[in-house]
């Protein structure tokens, strides 16, 4: 079913969803006390969440959320999704060393990030590098993250300077736009930058430098830079930025008799990820920036993962202009620098997608070690009174025959005496156990009502339109394809046969919809739609008895 159709279908059932999303409220896992701090601060990556709250293109759309905060460390993700077979609504589990809701402060972000004791140990320690990097989907809130970010940066940067120490501050910011690299602070603007790699490092050629007197001065410039960045109205976001911008501040601390203090923070706005389904409707031009900004991406997110595996890996941070621009996040020998990453994420049904990527690509970038749902997982007995392991034999199977319809079949096999309980699922871990009681129970078999029968007969006309429609549009793609002689021309014709003959019966409208009209996910859609999406068998019977045809 295409993502469109999912989605409607997902906004008309708010009612099922946000009642699976309370079932799994009431299933929510505490941590232990120790899994709720924060990750210890020698690990050379942190990684945090925020949920920016519904904007008003969402309430306008009839969105609403499907993203719960449990505590700072764990984030529930609803995710439905309708096809044929069924509908399935699951829910996934993330976890991240900080995790701030819709209702965060910018400065709850900020606090939480702990970025004051990163600046403050960067001013402290020559050659030390902090990056702060916003990840997210385009319009989740990376500019309004990182723009409040830079604020408190611009105070703290001059604030916590060594006592005592001459400071001199400078800034430069480059965006990169594709393969394209620009100074957002050249006179005149936005004058092209080389970046190549040599002697380890990024080189820069044609990226001016600029002194820094005060947090005010050093503020207007990163304004006036950041209005210059590549914007672009997508569907999401009226001013999207289509480009990384790398706010770069270097600070540089003199003492007489003492050693200088050279140390940098970087604050990295990415463009927003863009899924290939919504790059494919777009101009060329636009196509070609978005597979850009998405191979960059890829890119950072191997050096992430090469440099947090254990095994000494090579980092492909030559690979692309981001990487080489930031590799000192990923450069083994300074074990003292340090990454932040930001997740951003829409809590919106519409975007529900985007979210569930941008949490897949962040939230590796933990050291698994520390992973708050492992330990919940290994944290998790099934001592409790309702413990599965303890269940009879009938309460057993029954709980298998009305939650776990896809391996009902296997009950004997799953149960193979009357003294064996569900703990004969185990060695299944707990997630899969999980996942299997995820699965719908089927439906439950009702006798149609009159109002059933009234809703069927008021949407048959434009059901065997749609089947019409759909079968003669199938048969001259197939007559056009094979002269009338190929396989699936028969199938077509008996479905449209059976429609013209006002005969559809579920099979033909299946037969029809699978695999010859390319439009066919879409019209099944149309079709469950009609039919309330739960009303198909009732409809089936309706049909047999020869109530509505
Ligand atoms: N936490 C938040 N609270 C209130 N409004 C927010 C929040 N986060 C984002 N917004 C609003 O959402 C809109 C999109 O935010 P923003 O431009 O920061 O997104 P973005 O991720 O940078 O998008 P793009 O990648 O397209 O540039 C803006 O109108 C912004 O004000």
């Amino acid at each position: 079913m295409s993502s469109n159709a999912n989605i409607k279908y997902i906004l008309e059932h708010k009612d099922i969803v946000e009642s699976h999303i309370q079932k799994h409220k009431a299933t929510w896992q505490p941590l232990a006390g120790d899994q709720t701090q924060q990750q210890p601060e020698d690990v050379p990556i942190n990684v945090f969440i925020r949920v920016r709250p519904l904007l008003q293109h969402d309430h306008d759309a009839g969105s609403y959320s499907l993203v719960e905060v449990q505590d700072q460390r764990l984030i529930h993700v609803t995710h439905p999704t309708i096809r044929w077979a069924g509908g399935r609504i699951a829910t996934k589990t993330y976890d991240a060393d900080g995790i701030y809701p819709d209702t965060a402060s910018s400065d709850d972000v900020y606090n939480g990030m702990n970025i004051t004791r990163e600046i403050t140990q960067v001013l402290h320690e020559h050659g030390r590098e902090l990056s702060i990097l916003a990840y997210g989907q385009t319009g989740t809130g990376k500019t309004f993250t990182t723009t409040a970010i830079e604020e408190r940066v611009a105070s703290e940067a001059f604030d916590h300077a060594m006592p005592d120490y001459v400071v001199n501050i400078t800034l430069s910011i480059l965006e990169i736009r594709g393969s394209a690299s620009y100074d957002l602070l050249s006179e005149p603007a936005l004058q092209p930058v080389k970046i190549s790699a040599a002697s380890g490092k990024a080189q820069y050629q044609g990226l001016s430098v600029h002194d820094v007197a005060s947090k005010e001065a050093l503020l207007n410039l990163v304004q006036k830079g950041k209005s210059l960045r590549l914007t672009r109205s997508t569907s999401k976001n009226d001013t999207s930025s289509r480009s990384h911008s790398i706010v770069s501040i270097k600070i540089c601390q003199r003492r007489e008799g003492f050693p200088d203090l050279v140390s940098a923070i970087n604050i990295v706005d990415l463009a927003g990820s863009e899924r290939s389904s919504i790059i494919a409707n777009n101009s060329p031009e636009r196509v070609k920036e978005s597979i850009d900004t998405n191979k960059s991406l890829a890119a950072l997110k191997e050096c992430i993962r090469a440099r947090l595996s254990n095994r000494h890996s090579h980092i492909p941070w030559r690979s692309d202009k981001l990487t080489m621009a930031l590799k000192g996040a990923f450069d083994e020998k300074k074990t003292s620098n340090k990454l932040l990453v930001i997740a951003c994420i829409s809590p919106s049904v519409l975007d529900i997608e985007d979210s569930l990527n941008t949490l897949k690509y962040v939230t590796p970038f933990q050291l698994s070690a520390a992973h708050a749902v492992d330990a919940i997982i290994r944290q998790r007995d099934f001592s409790s009174v309702d413990d599965p392991r303890k269940w009879s034999y009938e309460k057993s199977k029954a709980y298998i025959a009305r939650n776990m319809p896809k391996i009902s079949s296997l009950t004997d096999r799953l149960l193979p005496t009357p003294t064996s309980g569900i703990a004969s699922l185990f060695p299944l871990t707990a997630p899969e156990f999980e996942q299997l009681c995820e699965t719908p129970a089927p439906r439950e078999a009702a006798a149609p009502d009159a109002r059933t029968v009234a809703a069927a007969r008021a949407w048959l006309p434009a059901y065997h339109k749609k089947l019409q429609d759909l079968a003669a549009k199938g048969l001259a793609l197939d007559r056009a394809r094979t002269e009338g002689k190929g396989p699936g021309s028969r199938v077509v014709a008996r479905a449209s046969a059976g429609v013209t003959q006002g005969r559809a019966t579920k099979g033909s409208v299946i037969a029809a919809l699978n695999g010859i009209d390319p439009t066919a996910n879409e019209t099944g859609f149309v079709l469950r739609l009609a039919a309330d999406g739960k009303e198909w068998d009732k409809l089936e019977r309706l049909e047999k008895a020869n109530q509505v045809m």
